[in-house]
């Protein structure tokens, strides 16, 4: 199984028997995993999940890729080896259907079932709440589910009552552990009183290397190409992918926060705003001006440009870009670089700091395995 090293490779070369598996044994438990999305983390993790899988074999876990699934066509194991053997290593593909995607995940309803959701598709974030109530789990880095409608959050978390469970840790700051640390002091009693922070990757990228040297277009295609930005980078440059990780922090603390409750300063100048997303890319120049005066800006003034968020626990939430001075803490972050600080009842006088790379297709992919991996060890042996 090879990496997908383009978004526009909605192939991955996978052969079916190169994901054959040491024998199980009496006491394995068999988790059969399908994955929609096989693009830039969904192939990382691709190659994330073959390698692990004969030491997870010898630790009990026998982890069957059942199917890939993208946005045109999928892959099912059942498809037939030979036939792709004669054609060159090539797949049998078949054109995408999720509910044969899902049903055959499932098969008989005997064994454990995980799906993973590594697009950033609102129609197959529509889908968890079903797929859940057939016990199917589900495992995802797409934010659209856990920020969009309320209801169907609540829908998606009814689901759950049918024993299957629903993680989604890289939706907010990749690889990073925040969705468990705040579920963890919130389960062991503690009570948020903020959240505040660098959230987006991709803008901590651009402001570290936006130093007016280059044009601000030509930083945004790097981030674009190294995997940083979201598949639409507008959605990065708008705010609109931060205000998304503050309502999941919110909401996971119980607060009933929405995107539109969010004050969010946008980036994008109303012309790039209105395009399709192939003009946009093309028409990334409309940045370059506006771009160059706030870095001038943050120079005169002998700070830092950065991409700053927060939200209290009155439900004001904001999103900006703010000229921070060099001795801030968040001035001297690198890379791509996330700070979540929660500020809690038993926090509150020196806050609790989550900080680190937080966008990247192997971080996020990372932090996807590792949801699966905490669903695995609750399994029972079938
Ligand atoms: N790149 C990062 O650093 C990062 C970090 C955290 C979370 N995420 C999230 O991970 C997800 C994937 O990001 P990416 O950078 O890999 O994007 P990508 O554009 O590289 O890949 C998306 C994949 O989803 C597939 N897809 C789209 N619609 C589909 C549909 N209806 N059915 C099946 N497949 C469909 C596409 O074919 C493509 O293979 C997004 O939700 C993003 O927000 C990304
Ligand atoms: N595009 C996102 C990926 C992580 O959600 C970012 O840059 O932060």
């Amino acid at each position: 199984m090879n990496a997908v090293a383009s978004p526009s490779l909605e192939q991955p070369s996978l052969p079916p028997h190169a994901m054959a598996l040491p024998t199980t044994t009496a006491r394995q438990r068999v988790l059969a995993v399908g994955l929609v999305g096989p693009g830039r983390v969904g192939s990382a993790l691709l190659d994330q999940l073959r390698t692990a899988q004969p030491r997870l074999a010898r630790a009990g876990l026998d982890l069957r890729l059942c199917g890939v699934a993208s946005s045109r066509r999928m892959w099912l194991d059942v498809d037939d080896p030979e036939l792709n053997g004669r054609h060159d290593s090539a797949q049998t593909w078949r054109p995408s259907n999720l509910d044969e995607f899902a049903a055959h995940l499932r098969g008989d309803g005997g064994r454990h079932a995980l799906l993973i959701d590594c697009s950033a598709s609102d129609a197959v974030a529509s889908r968890y709440a079903e797929w859940l109530a057939s016990g199917v789990h589900v495992v995802t880095p797409n934010k659209l589910a856990s920020s969009g409608p309320l209801w169907r959050l609540q829908a998606i978390r009814a689901a759950c009552g049918s024993g299957a469970r629903f993680r989604y840790e890289a939706t907010v700051c990749a690889g990073l552990p925040v969705v468990q640390t705040l579920r963890d002091l919130l389960d062991t009693g503690d009570e948020l009183l903020a959240v505040e922070g660098m959230f987006s990757g991709t803008l901590a990228w651009l402001c570290n290397r936006h130093d007016g040297s280059r044009p601000f277009s030509a930083l945004v295609r790097e981030a674009h190409a190294l995997g940083y930005t979201e598949p639409d980078p507008r959605d990065d440059l708008s705010g609109l992918d931060v205000a998304r990780k503050l309502v999941i922090l919110a909401r996971e603390a119980g607060w009933s926060l929405s995107l539109d409750d969010v004050d969010v300063q946008s980036l994008v100048p109303s012309e790039l705003a209105g395009l399709p997303v192939e003009e946009a890319m093309e028409a990334l120049h409309l940045l370059d001006a506006p771009m160059a005066r706030q870095v001038a800006h943050a120079q005169t003034h002998g700070g830092v440009l950065r991409h700053v968020a927060s939200l209290d626990a009155k439900g004001h939430a904001s999103v900006r870009l703010a000229v921070l001075p060099q001795s801030h803490p968040f001035a001297h972050t690198r890379l791509t670089d996330n700070v979540v600080q929660f500020t809690t009842h038993r926090y509150r006088e020196n806050p609790m700091l989550v900080q680190g790379p937080g966008a990247g297709p192997e971080v996020t992919a990372a932090g996807i395995f590792a949801d699966l991996l905490r669903i695995a060890e609750s399994l029972e042996v079938r």
